[in-house]
């Protein structure tokens, strides 16, 4: 162990492992995750120390073998796909295996929105991997709008089957996780026409390739969209249709019927499945922030670099400016802990709700998850590379362990619905809320009470610590936002603009609204977290610590917008300036243990500068080591050196 983190071990003032059981709910969920890790790690196949050395068809081949270890594993151990033991187990791989869209989107749509007919055909062929699917929803030509998707789902009467056929180029099928080589079947996004009308969006249940020898069918052109960002083992991929015919009964159809058209009682049903993965990306966000957070940290505190006081070089840790970068990761990490719980708690609510046949709450689920969906992902993607740059260097290296996850990250601001869309979406929501603020759903109450101007009554350091000040300070800066761009929207419908020209014409305030918004409520949910967590009093004197400078770091990062809305003055602005630096001293001797309570192991994190024991420098040189050009002391290519270095200039 390196003495650095020793020493930091040593200083915390709080017990590691009672913040270890909080996060994950209790000591018996700690144990159980624990367990789940451990049949992983032990198991080579899912290596990756040589993960930058080997070729995408290494990587996507690796990924197969991943997911067969995975799948025998769950079989021994009885482990269903939608249990939380799986998902414990999908993150733990920490990448995206080839059948992931299988487990994500493929059974949950069926699960979701088939008949109970179609679900006891697909589901235990799906469950029992006789068959693999993905999620073909997006186009080439579109994958946001979805109402002006292409694919087309014809009826024919005469047969009683479906023709359904990518009739432009934009039309094809384009993105779909596992499309291009994995799957064998797809539900399939697509605008049903019946008796010569368009009825939208359906679902489909489509093969697309055969049992017996993987072969495309008849009418399916499919393969692989090529190299991207990042989802290296996953083989996102294109489809194109040309009048393939499925029968009647594969159409989904819980909602809606095709024969003599029964519409959905909520056409935005068939938007389910999206919803329940929006919701989870609100804790994977956590995850995410939390894990570059630990690299981060325990890095600065192994590394020394310069000198503060001449002859003393500190561990960059000590920097003011290193813990005013790093520390507000720790606390967003744990604010966005809070709000993912929040957000699986709603959804199977409203889920349960869906099941009796009430849909009226699907709306406001929406409306909160693509909003949380949109600002966690946002922060945590930032929050990353903040994380990142903070160590130096070995943070651009593949040793550190931040691209492995970073790669596949950067894409959820995009998918699982673009990150400004779905702020807008939720702005849609909650400006309906404030024109009827009667109907608006707790997360949104503030709105229900009449918009007096508050002074915020804060003239010391002191006052910025209290939850109750600092989340009336982010409901006023929200209301202010809203307000304004409610009063804008009206002058532009009282001028003669209409509804959606107007919407448009006001987007940019819009979405600075909706971002408010979620930030007075992650504020919020997160204090109340804490308020109704029991914890000894040394373990709640570090979280209020870091609560708070969640919320005093907030302020001053939209400082504008504390003062725009009147609520502060500058004075108290630098009041909280204040409290921030001496937030940062008081969780600076913590920092290391606050990480090690995320409680990562290793093998997940892989990571030469984030590694438990600290031992970096060695770490480093081992895994250069490993690079192959160091395979022969002179490489084979010396030979077009040589000729560079006899050439005349
Ligand atoms: C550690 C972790 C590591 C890595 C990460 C882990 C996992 C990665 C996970 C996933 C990544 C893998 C695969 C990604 C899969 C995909 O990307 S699938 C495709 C995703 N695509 C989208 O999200 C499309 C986005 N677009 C839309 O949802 C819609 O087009 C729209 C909502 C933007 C607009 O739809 P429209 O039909 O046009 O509606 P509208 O006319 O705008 O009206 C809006 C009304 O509809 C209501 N509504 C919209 N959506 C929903 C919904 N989902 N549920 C309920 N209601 C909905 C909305 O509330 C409005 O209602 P009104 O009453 O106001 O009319
Ligand atoms: C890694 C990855 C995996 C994916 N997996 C799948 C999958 O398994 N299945 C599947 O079906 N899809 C999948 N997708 C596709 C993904 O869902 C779409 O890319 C996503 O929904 C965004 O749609 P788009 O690409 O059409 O972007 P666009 O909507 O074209 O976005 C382009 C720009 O237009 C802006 N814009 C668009 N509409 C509006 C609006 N109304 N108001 C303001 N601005 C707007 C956006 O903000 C953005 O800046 C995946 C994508 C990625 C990156």
């Amino acid at each position: 162990m390196d003495a650095p983190l020793l020493k930091e071990r040593e200083r915390a003032t709080f017990n590691v492992t009672e913040l270890i059981h909080l996060l994950n709910g209790s000591e018996e969920e700690t144990k159980r995750r624990k367990e789940l890790e451990s049949w992983l790690y032990n198991n080579p196949v899912f290596r990756q120390d040589d993960r930058y050395q080997i070729s995408r068809e290494e990587v996507y081949e690796r990924g197969l073998q991943k997911t067969r270890e995975l799948v025998n594993l769950c079989r021994r151990k009885n482990i269903k796909f939608d249990s939380l033991d799986f998902a414990r187990l999908n993150i733990s791989t920490l990448e995206e295996l080839p059948f992931f869209l299988h487990v994500i989107m493929f059974i949950p749509t069926i699960r979701g929105q088939g008949t109970e007919e179609q679900k006891r055909k697909w589901l235990p062929l799906a469950e029992d991997l006789k068959i693999l699917g993905t999620y073909a929803q997006t186009e080439l030509g579109h994958g946001t709008f979805l109402r002006g998707l292409e694919t087309k789902a014809t009826y024919d009467v005469s047969s009683r089957e479906f023709i359904v056929n990518s009739p432009t180029i934009t039309s094809m099928k384009w993105w779909p996780g596992g499309l291009g080589k994995t799957c064998n079947y797809a539900v399939i996004a697509a605008q049903l026409y019946t008796k010569g009308k368009c009825y939208g969006i359906h679902m489909f249940i489509v093969q697309l390739r055969s049992l017996e020898d993987h072969k495309p069918l008849p009418g399916v052109t499919i393969g692989d969209i090529g190299n991207k960002y990042g989802f290296h083992t996953v083989d996102n991929g294109f489809l194109r249709l040309d009048n393939v015919r499925i029968p009647y009964e594969n159409m989904l159809m819980r909602y809606a019927k095709a024969c003599d058209y029964i519409p959905p009682v909520n056409p935005k049903i068939n938007y389910g499945t999206m919803t329940s993965i929006r919701v989870d990306l609100v804790k994977d966000a956590s995850v995410i922030l939390a894990a570059a957070s630990t690299i981060a940290i325990r890095y600065s505190a192994v590394r020394h670099q310069t000198e503060i006081r001449p002859g003393e070089e500190p561990p960059v840790l000590d920097y003011i400016t290193q813990q005013f970068k790093l520390f507000p990761q720790i606390a967003t990490a744990i604010a966005f802990h809070f709000a993912g719980d929040y957000m699986h708690r709603i959804y199977d609510k409203v889920q349960s709700e869906i099941f009796d046949g009430h849909l009226s709450a699907i709306t406001e689920l929406h409306g909160i998850s693509a909003g949380l969906k949109a600002f966690t992902t946002d922060t945590s993607i930032a929050g990353v590379e903040i994380c990142r740059r903070a160590c130096g260097g070995h943070g651009y290296s593949n040793a550190s362990g931040f691209q492995r996850f970073y790669e596949n990250w950067l894409g959820s601001a995009t998918y699982e619905g673009e990150n400004t869309v779905m702020y807008l979406q939720a702005a849609r929501y909650l400006f309906k809320c404030y024109d009827n603020p009667k109907e608006a759903p707790e997360t949104m109450s503030y709105l229900r009470y009449p918009q007096n101007k508050m002074e915020w009554n804060v003239k010391s350091a002191d006052d910025v610590s209290n939850y109750a000040t600092l989340i009336t300070a982010f409901e006023q800066r929200a209301l202010s936002k809203i307000s304004s761009t409610a009063k804008k929207l009206k002058n532009l419908t009282h001028y003669g603009m209409n509804r959606n020209d107007a919407w448009n014409a006001a987007s940019v305030d819009i979405l600075h609204s909706i971002k408010a918004h979620c930030h007075y409520f992650i504020v919020k949910n997160y204090m109340q977290s804490l308020n109704h967590l029991k914890m000894s009093s040394p373990l709640r004197q570090v979280m209020t610590a870091v609560a708070l400078l969640y919320a005093n770091y907030g302020i001053d990062e939209h400082a504008g917008d504390f003062l725009e809305s009147g609520f502060m003055n500058g004075k108290q602005i630098n009041l909280v300036r204040a409290k921030i630096l001496q937030l940062l001293k008081e969780i600076r001797v913590n920092a290391v243990a606050i990480v090690d309570s995320f409680d990562f192991d290793d093998r997940f994190l892989r990571s030469a500068l984030g590694a438990y024991d600290g031992n970096v420098y060695n770490r480093l040189f081992k895994w250069a080591k490993l690079s192959p050009l160091n395979k022969t002391e002179v490489h084979s290519s010396y030979k077009y050196l040589r000729r560079i270095l006899q050439s005349k200039l």
